[in-house]
């Protein structure tokens, strides 16, 4: 569970003071997620999800994810809204954090997904990347290769506590990640943590997607390989192409990649991989006293890395060109 601040029931009524969401019928903390405290929110109007932000979300960023919310809500994307209290702010302050209140999004992660799912979610991301082309937030990844380094420091030499070998395995990825890291791929608005937590069905209908709290601007490609990392695995830790050429065509059928990044995906995902493994190596080492949080494996990560160092092209990862469809072949 993640609540790493409590909120007493004068703050909370101190905060909604401000907003006109009527009596408070239902407040909970929530038993998922790692980064932020979020509590589940019912009120005589409506359901909301408050969100106090923790360590690592800068205050200066939330507008560009308030922001990019409203932005592709308003390009028909199902993602939650900010609500704006009544002197028109949506973000405040409760117990000494930063807090937002958002929409409730109806629907339900997907514990084993399916190819149909991975279809879906690949669609859903160039969706997200054609709305984001016209927001004119900008934030650089603050979790991409120049923060590697400093992350894996912060790990204090204790990664071979974790299992042995990791600290000269990690250390030898990261210098050739920086090597052959590949630049001037497409850029834009990216989710950056598009897991399976972070994505709702209704039945099979994709009906939503949350936690922006990564968003950031960088290269399109690095969030497909960042989806086939959290979605096209097994439990037996095996890539499932079909699953992965699953969500490639369902990302192609709305934006199709260029050959340049066609080509970078297998370091994509390994940098994507190396960069998880990272942030939960630090996280599995620092859990804060007292919080109810469960942190997450970073060996996942790292034996995704393993396959993805063996991986030649992109075509292992279900890679198949466009088709030319009839229309397009006759005009050419
Ligand atoms: N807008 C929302 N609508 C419905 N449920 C939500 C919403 N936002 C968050 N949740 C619930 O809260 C959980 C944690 O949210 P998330 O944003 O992933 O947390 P964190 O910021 O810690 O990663 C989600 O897995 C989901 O169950
Ligand atoms: N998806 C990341 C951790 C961030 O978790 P979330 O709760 O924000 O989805 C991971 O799996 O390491």
């Amino acid at each position: 569970m993640a609540v790493y601040t409590e909120v007493s029931d004068e703050d909370l009524r101190g905060f909604l003071d401000m907003y006109d969401l009527g009596e408070v019928l239902s407040f909970k903390g929530i038993a998922e997620g790692v980064e932020n405290s979020n509590y589940f929110l019912q009120t005589a109007r409506d359901r909301f999800i408050l969100t106090l932000y923790e360590k690592r979300v800068r205050e200066a960023d939330l507008p560009f994810f308030l922001g990019l919310m409203e932005h592709l809500a308003e390009r028909g994307l199902e993602c939650p809204l900010p609500v704006r209290n009544r002197t028109g702010q949506a973000l405040g302050r409760l117990a000494g954090r930063p807090a937002v209140i958002v929409t409730f999004l109806e629907g339900l992660a997907v514990k084993r997904p399916g190819a149909g799912h991975c279809r879906a979610v690949g669609a859903e991301l160039a969706r997200l990347h054609e709305a984001g082309r016209d927001f004119p937030g900008r934030r650089p990844n603050a979790l991409s290769l120049g923060s590697w380094a400093g992350l894996f420091a912060s790990a204090d030499g204790q990664a071979d506590r974790v299992a042995p070998g990791l600290a000269a395995r990690t250390q030898a990825e990261l210098d050739e990640l920086a090597a052959i890291w590949p630049r001037g791929l497409p850029e834009g608005v990216i989710h950056a943590d598009l897991f399976t937590d972070n994505v709702f069905f209704i039945g099979d209908r994709l009906s939503g997607v949350i936690d922006f709290y990564f968003a950031c601007t960088d290269a399109l490609a690095y969030d497909l390989a960042i989806c086939l990392n959290a979605w096209c695995f097994e439990p037996d830790g095996s890539f499932n192409a079909t699953k992965g050429r699953a969500m490639i065509a369902g990302y192609q059928s709305v934006r199709p990649l260029e050959p340049e990044e066609v080509a970078a995906l297998p370091t994509l995902a390994r940098g994507a991989a190396l960069r998880f493994m990272l942030t939960r190596l630090v996280d599995w080492l620092n859990v804060p006293p007292g919080a109810l949080v469960r942190p997450k494996d970073p060996l996942e990560y790292d034996r995704k890395l393993g396959f993805h160092r063996k991986v030649a092209g992109a075509t292992e990862y279900g890679w198949e060109p466009v088709r030319e469809t009839a229309t397009s072949t006759a005009s050419a």
